[in-house]
This record gives C-alpha cells, sequence and structure tokens, in this order.
C-alpha cells in the first residue's frame, strides 16, 4: 500500500511535481472563469464581479474539487463547473469580508479592494451576484453527471456557504474581535466553519460528482475537515510573518483588531507544529487511494508549507 510517508520526497526519487501541476491547473481555472462571466447590461455590476474573480488568488478550492473528482474516477470536465463556483463563492465572502461594516481592508489579491474601486453599495452587489450565479452556474452548465448528483452538490454547497458553514463561522469570527478570552474550542468552530466549510465542500462535491462511494466521502470529509484547520493556522501565521507584497492583503490586522488566533494563544512554532500534525492526519484519510491520492497529499502539504 502506498503510504504517506513513501509519497513524500526522497532523494534519487521521482517525486509529484506540484509546482508545474498548480500552473496547469490554475490556467486552466482562469481560463474558465475568465469565460463564465461576460460583460452586459447593466455594465457596472458584471465589471465589479469580474474584478474581484479575475483577480488571481491561488485557486485552490477549484483545484481541490477537479482533484478529488479525478482521484474518485471523474474526469476535469465534470467538476469544472463547480469547481468555477467554489472560487466565485470563495470571491463573495472575500468581497464582504472587505467591506467597511466587517474588516475594513483596502486591499485584496494585490489590488483595491472591491468596495474601494466601485463603492459600497456595489460591493455588496457584487458579492451577491457571484453567490446567485454560483448556483446558476452550476445547474446549467454541469454535463454527464445525473440530476441526484448534482442537487447533492447544490445542496453541500449551500449548505456549506450558510448559517451552517461561512456564515456562521464569520458572525462568531466577527463576534470575537476585542475578547480576549476566547477558547481554543471557539476558535476551532469559527476557523471550521468560516474557512474549514469550503475547504471541506470543495473536496465533498468533487467525490459526489464522479460518484464515489459513501465511506469514501466520509474520509474525503475527514481529509478537507483537517486540512481547512490547517490552511486556517497558517492564514494567521503569515498575517504575523508574511508582507503585504506576499499576501497582496494588508498584514498585521489580527494584532491591530485585537484577534485571538492560534498563533496568539500558542505561539508561532507551537501553532506551526499543530497544522503539520493536521496535515498528517489528513493525508492518513488518503492512504486507500494510492498513487492517484498524489496531487492530493501534494497540496495538503502546500497549505503549510506556502507563502502566500
Ligand atoms: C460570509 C463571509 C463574508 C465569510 C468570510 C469568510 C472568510 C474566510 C474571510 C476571510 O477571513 P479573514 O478575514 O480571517 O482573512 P483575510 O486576511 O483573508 O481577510
Ligand atoms: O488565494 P486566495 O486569494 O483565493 O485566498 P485564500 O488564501 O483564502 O485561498
Ligand atoms: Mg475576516
Ligand atoms: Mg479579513
Amino acid at each position: 500500500m502506498v503510504t504517506t510517508d513513501n509519497l513524500k520526497q526522497t532523494p534519487g526519487k521521482p517525486t509529484f511535481d506540484l509546482i508545474t501541476y498548480l500552473k496547469e491547473r490554475q490556467k486552466l481555472c482562469e481560463v474558465a472563469l475568465e469565460q463564465a462571466i461576460s460583460v452586459r447590461y447593466p455594465e457596472k455590476i458584471y465589471e465589479a464581479m469580474r474584478y474581484s474573480l479575475l483577480a488571481g488568488g491561488k485557486r485552490l478550492r477549484p483545484i481541490i474539487c477537479l482533484a478529488t473528482c479525478e482521484m474518485t474516477g471523474g474526469n476535469i470536465a465534470i467538476a469544472m463547473p463547480t469547481a468555477c463556483a467554489l472560487e466565485m463563492i470563495h470571491t463573495m465572502s472575500l468581497i464582504h469580508d472587505d467591506l467597511p461594516a466587517m474588516d475594513n481592508d483596502d486591499y485584496r489579491r494585490g489590488k483595491l479592494t472591491n468596495h474601494k474601486v466601485y463603492g459600497e453599495d456595489i460591493a455588496i452587489l457584487a458579492g451577491d451576484g457571484l453567490l446567485a450565479y454560483a448556483f446558476e452556474y452550476v445547474a446549467v452548465n454541469t454535463k454527464d453527471v445525473s440530476a441526484e448528483r448534482l442537487l447533492r452538490v447544490v445542496a453541500h454547497l449551500g449548505r456549506a456557504v450558510g448559517a451552517a458553514g461561512l456564515v456562521g463561522g464569520q458572525v462568531l469570527d466577527l463576534e470575537s474581535e476585542g475578547k480576549s478570552d476566547i477558547s481554543s474550542e471557539t476558535l476551532d468552530f469559527i476557523h471550521q466553519h468560516k474557512t474549514g466549510a469550503l475547504l471541506e465542500a470543495s473536496v465533498v462535491c468533487g467525490g459526489i460528482l464522479a460518484g464515489t462511494s459513501e465511506d469514501n466521502l466520509k474520509r474525503l470529509s475527514r481529509y478537507a475537515k483537517n486540512i481547512g484547520l490547517a490552511f486556517q493556522i497558517i492564514d494567521d501565521i503569515l498575517d504575523i510573518t508574511s508582507t503585504q507584497e506576499q499576501l497582496g492583503k494588508t498584514v498585521g490586522k489580527d494584532q491591530k483588531a485585537k484577534k485571538v488566533t492560534y498563533p496568539s494563544l500558542w505561539g508561532i512554532e507551537k501553532s506551526q507544529k499543530q497544522a503539520q500534525q493536521l496535515i498528517e492526519s489528513a493525508c492518513a484519510e488518503l492512504e486507500p487511494f494510492g498513487k492517484a491520492a498524489e496531487p492530493l497529499v501534494a497540496l495538503a502539504h502546500f497549505i503549510t508549507s506556502r507563502s502566500h
């Protein structure tokens, strides 16, 4: 059996080339996203939606969705509409998160935030437009997948973005600002919802589209929950250790907003170890998939080693 250990880089062994993989997949996603929304009347709203959607970003959620679908016997074509929808939902969450009523941020993905360019009113609507279009896009453009699977994907996406997911996590995140007595359970809840839920949907929807077994879906969900938590821990570390140039957004915001984070509770080193452990547990879930899991194993390790 292939284990996560023998998938790790060993000198002399051919290893998975994640950099090339990411570049290729990012290009595929960029093309699909560019084609997904065109500008029409009233131009302003379509331009605002495209401004943030096409502003770059790692495209991790769509790439993870495509990878899971392929690993479980599907292909890129059946997963691409869902992959695009995940990025539309993610972009909506960033536009709204940056609004003055929430984090009040001026930069995102190396550019001025949506409300700085289009105004608060249009930025709210651009987020709404992207969210609604994400669901329309999956429903209309997914081909060669049964209606039953498609319905399951739509339901899973809806749950991930609503009060049981991103919205719920964001509410607690906002309520926790300035409070020093946030428990690690509350912190985990925030991370698992504001970040974990959409990553989990990215993984699980890929598996649903491919028609993988219920057991595999549970396994995939556990993998995703672990990488989701690790992702947010690293995000909070980067807010302390990285630069605006590298991240494309303002840094040092958590300390300024007096936010309790993993590194503020346990320090950077322990938080990093914690993230590493979560990644190891995540990868262990993929062992039954053998060599087919290489991309998802590499993507999980990328989450802790990333610089942006
Ligand atoms: C429903 C909504 C609006 C959800 C927002 C979800 C989210 C992950 C925001 C970014 O988190 P952050 O503020 O911790 O990170 P960043 O530094 O990227 O702003
Ligand atoms: O790369 P991005 O901008 O999509 O952000 P995130 O780090 O939240 O994936
Ligand atoms: Mg926030
Ligand atoms: Mg923010």
